[in-house]
C-alpha cells in the first residue's frame, strides 16, 4: 500500500541544494528560495502525509494515495519526472471513472466485482472512493454486505496486500511497536475486530479483517472521513472454527481462541496503545465482536475511551430510526406497539434498549416500556420460568411466563406488531410466522436484519406475499424490488451503515472524547427526518442509499452540537457553523493537482528544467 520512498519525512525547508530547488518547484513556490508549502500544507491539501521533496517521481504512479494515472497533466508530468512513463493520452477522472464502470461491469460474478475494487483502491485511492461514493446504489452490496462476507469466507485465497493491521495474540506486551508499524501518524479512527461473529457468518478468525476494511471504506464514501484517518484492525486470537484450522489457505493464528484472563489483558493493553499511539480523542470502533465480549467491553470501555459498539448501538439507531419511520404508516405511537425479537443477542439488545429509550420519551415509564418488548434465543422465549433462566445480557426483557420453545407459536400467543430479526437464522420468518403477523394486525412491522443475505430471516418478497402486501419492511442486506398486485416496491435497508458514518464523522469532528447513548439516539431521529412521503409511499422506511452522504452529514452535525451540549467536544473555538466545520473536514474526492493552482512555475525554474532534459527531481540529479 505504501511505497518505501514515501515513507520518509523531510520537510521542504529541510532540503538542500538542487532538493531545494526542486522541493521548492514541487511545493509551488514562486521563489525558490522561499518555499511556500510546507508538509503540513501539503498535508492539508492531499490529505496525504507525503512530502514532495522526497517523493520520487516513480511513486506518483506507485502511491494508490498520489496516483492519478493518466489524469496526470503534462506538467505535473514533466516536473514529477514521469513523462513518458504514461500513455501520451491525458484522461479526465470522469473518463477514468466510465472506464472503471465498464471494467466492473464485465464481471458477473461479485467477488470478482470486488476484487476489481480493491485493486482500484490499491492503485488509485481517489478514484476508488470517487467511484463508490457516487454509486452507492451500485456498489454498496459489493464493498459491504453480502458480497464483503463471501470476501471473508474466501480472504485466504483473495488476500494480496497489507490493508490494515493484523495484531497477534503473541504480540502481547508489544501492541504499541506494532502500532507503531503502521505509517500513517494522523489516525483518527480505528474499527477492530476479533473475527468471532463476522456478519452471520460466525467465528472466521482473521479473515474477518474484510469487515474493518469493508467499514472504514464507508467512513470515506459515505461520510468523506480521510482515508489516512482510518485505520483497521485485526486482533488475531485464533480461532474455534475447525474447518479455518484445517483450511491450508488460513492465514491466521492456527490455534484455538485464547481466552479469559489473557484475552482481556489484551484487549486491555490494545485499548491503551490505540492511544497512547494516537491520541486520547481516537475512535475506537467494535465491529463483529462474539455476544460473550460485545456487550461486556463495552461497558468496561466507554467511559473510559472515545468508543462505541456498531453492533449494539449502530445497529439500535438505525432500527429505531426506522420504526421511527413506521409510525407515519401504522399511525401507532412506538410505545403501542408489542415488540418481538428472534434473537436476544448483541443486535437485538442494543435495538431494544434504545427502544426502550424512544418509548420513555414517548412518555411511558421504563418498566412499561420493557413490558411491551418480547425477545426469542436459541433456547426459547426469555422467560422467567424456563430452565436455565434469561441469560444475564438480556436479563431486563426476560418475563415471567410460560416458557415457549416454538417460535410459531410465539408469535400467535404474543401477537407483536414488530417483528425483528437478529438471530443470524435465514429463513426463520417463515410462512406461517408471516402470516401470523398478518393476523395480528394490520400494518405488521417485520424487519429481517441478520447479514449475509443467505441469513435475512425471510426475503422482502416473502414478507409482502404472506401479509397480503400489508406489512412494513426492512432488511440488513439489500432486496431487489418487490412486485405486489402490480405494484413495485422498493424496501429499505435495515443496517447501520445509514448511522456509523455521520456519527463517526460527527465525533472525529468535534475530537469529542466519549459518545453517550443518547447520540445515537440523535442519530436515529435524524435519519427518520429523513424519510420522504415519497420514500414511505414505495414501501421505504428509509432514504434511498443514494442519500447516505447527505444523512451521514446530517448526522454528524446533530452529533457535532450534541458534542458541545454535553460539554464532550473538544475541538476549540467551537465552531460558529457546524455545517461549514464538518464539510471543512472532509476529503477531496476529486484530484488535487499535484502542482496546486497557487503555483505559477517561475522562468528560472523552466530553464533548469530544460537544462536538466527533465532530470530535475533531487532522486534523478
Ligand atoms: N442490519 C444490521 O445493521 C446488523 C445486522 N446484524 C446481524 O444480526 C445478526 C445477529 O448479530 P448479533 O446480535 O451481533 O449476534 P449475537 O451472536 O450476539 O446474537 C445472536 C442471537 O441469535 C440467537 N439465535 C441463534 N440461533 C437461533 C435460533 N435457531 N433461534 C432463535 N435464536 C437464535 C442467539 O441465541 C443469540 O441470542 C447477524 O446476522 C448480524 O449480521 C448485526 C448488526 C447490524
Ligand atoms: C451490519 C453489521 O454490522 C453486521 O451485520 O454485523
Ligand atoms: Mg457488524
Amino acid at each position: 500500500m505504501f511505497s518505501t520512498a514515501s515513507r520518509s519525512l523531510l520537510c521542504c525547508s529541510h532540503a538542500k541544494g538542487p532538493h531545494r530547488a526542486l522541493a521548492s518547484i514541487l511545493t509551488k513556490s514562486p521563489a525558490l528560495d522561499t518555499p511556500s508549502l510546507q508538509c503540513r500544507d501539503y498535508h492539508e491539501v492531499t490529505g496525504n502525509i507525503i512530502c514532495p521533496n522526497v517523493v520520487r517521481g516513480i511513486d506518483h504512479l506507485r502511491d494508490p494515495r498520489l496516483n492519478k494515472g493518466l489524469a496526470f497533466t503534462l506538467e505535473e508530468r514533466q516536473a514529477l519526472g514521469i513523462h513518458g512513463l504514461l500513455a501520451a493520452k491525458f484522461k479526465t477522472q470522469e473518463e477514468q471513472l466510465d472506464i472503471c464502470r465498464i471494467s466492473i461491469d464485465r464481471y458477473e460474478d461479485n467477488l470478482n466485482k470486488y476484487l476489481y475494487l480493491v485493486e482500484l483502491q490499491d492503485r488509485n485511492e481517489k478514484l476508488f472512493f470517487r467511484l463508490l461514493s457516487e454509486n452507492i446504489e451500485k456498489y454498496l452490496p459489493i464493498v459491504y454486505t453480502p458480497t464483503v462476507g463471501l470476501a471473508c469466507q474466501r480472504f485466504g485465497l483473495i488476500y494480496r496486500r497489507p490493508r490494515g493491521l493484523f495484531i497477534t495474540i503473541n504480540d502481547k506486551g508489544h501492541i504499541f511497536n506494532i502500532l507503531k508499524n503502521w505509517p500513517e501518524p494522523d489516525v483518527r479512527a480505528i474499527v477492530f475486530t476479533d473475527g468471532e461473529r463476522i456478519l452471520g457468518l460466525g467465528d472466521l478468525g482473521a479473515y474477518g479483517m474484510g469487515i474493518p476494511v469493508g467499514k472504514l471504506s464507508l467512513y470515506t464514501a459515505l461520510a468523506g472521513i480521510k482515508p489516512h484517518q482510518c485505520l483497521p484492525i485485526t486482533l488475531d486470537v485464533g480461532t474455534d472454527n475447525q474447518d479455518l484450522l484445517e483450511d491450508p489457505l488460513y492465514i491466521g493464528l492456527r490455534q484455538k481462541r485464547v481466552r479469559g484472563k489473557e484475552y482481556d489483558e489484551f484487549i486491555d493493553e490494545f485499548m491503551e496503545a490505540c492511544v497512547q499511539r494516537y491520541g486520547q480523542n481516537t475512535l475506537l470502533q467494535f465491529e463483529d465482536f462474539a455476544l460473550i465480549n460485545a456487550g461486556r467491553l463495552l461497558k468496561k470501555y466507554r467511559h473510559k475511551y472515545c468508543t462505541f459498539n456498531d453492533d449494539i448501538q449502530g445497529t439500535a439507531a438505525v432500527a429505531v430510526a426506522g420504526l421511527m419511520a413506521a409510525v407515519r404508516v401504522t399511525k401507532r405511537k412506538l410505545s403501542e406497539n408489542i415488540y418481538l425479537f428472534l434473537g436476544a443477542g448483541s443486535a437485538a439488545n442494543g435495538i431494544a434498549n434504545l427502544t426502550v429509550a424512544a418509548m420513555v420519551a414517548e412518555g411511558l415509564s421504563e418498566k412499561q416500556a420493557r413490558e411491551r418488548v418480547y425477545m426469542f434465543d436459541v433456547d426459547g422465549l426469555l422467560s422467567t420460568r424456563r430452565e436455565g433462566g434469561v441469560p444475564e445480557h438480556a436479563k431486563s426483557f426476560g418475563k415471567d411466563i410460560e416458557p415457549e420453545k416454538d417460535f410459531e407459536a410465539c408469535v400467535a400467543k404474543i401477537k407483536p406488531s414488530c417483528l425483528i430479526g437478529c438471530s443470524t437464522v435465514g429463513g426463520a420468518f417463515t410462512t406461517n410466522v408471516l402470516q401470523q403477523m398478518a393476523r395480528n394486525t394490520d400494518r405488521p412491522v417485520i424487519f429481517a436484519l441478520s447479514n449475509p443475505t443467505s441469513k435475512a430471516e425471510c426475503t422482502a418478497q416473502a414478507a409482502y406475499d404472506n401479509t397480503e402486501g400489508r406489512c412494513i419492511f426492512a432488511s440488513g442486506s439489500p432486496f431487489p424490488p418487490v412486485k405486489y398486485n402490480g405494484k413495485e416496491f422498493h424496501t429499505g435497508q435495515g443496517n447501520n451503515s445509514y448511522i456509523f458514518p455521520g456519527v463517526a464523522l460527527g465525533v472525529i469532528a468535534t475530537a469529542t472524547h466519549h459518545i453517550p447513548e443518547t447520540m445515537f439516539l440523535t442519530a436515529a431521529r435524524t435519519l427518520a427526518h429523513y424519510v420522504s412521503e415519497e420514500d414511505l409511499a414505495i414501501g421505504r422506511i428509509y432514504p434511498s442509499l443514494a442519500e447516505l452522504k447527505e444523512v451521514s452529514v446530517a448526522i454528524a452535525i446533530e452529533v457535532a452540537k450534541m458534542a458541545y451540549d454535553e460539554g464532550l467536544g473538544s475541538v476549540y473555538p467551537i465552531p460558529r457553523n457546524f455545517s461549514m466545520h464538518i464539510r471543512r473536514c472532509q476529503y477531496e474526492f476529486n484530484y488535487v493537482v499535484n502542482l496546486p493552482d497557487r503555483y505559477t512555475w517561475p522562468e528560472s525554474a523552466k530553464v533548469d528544467y530544460k537544462r536538466s532534459r527533465g532530470h530535475l527531481h533531487p532522486c534523478n540529479t
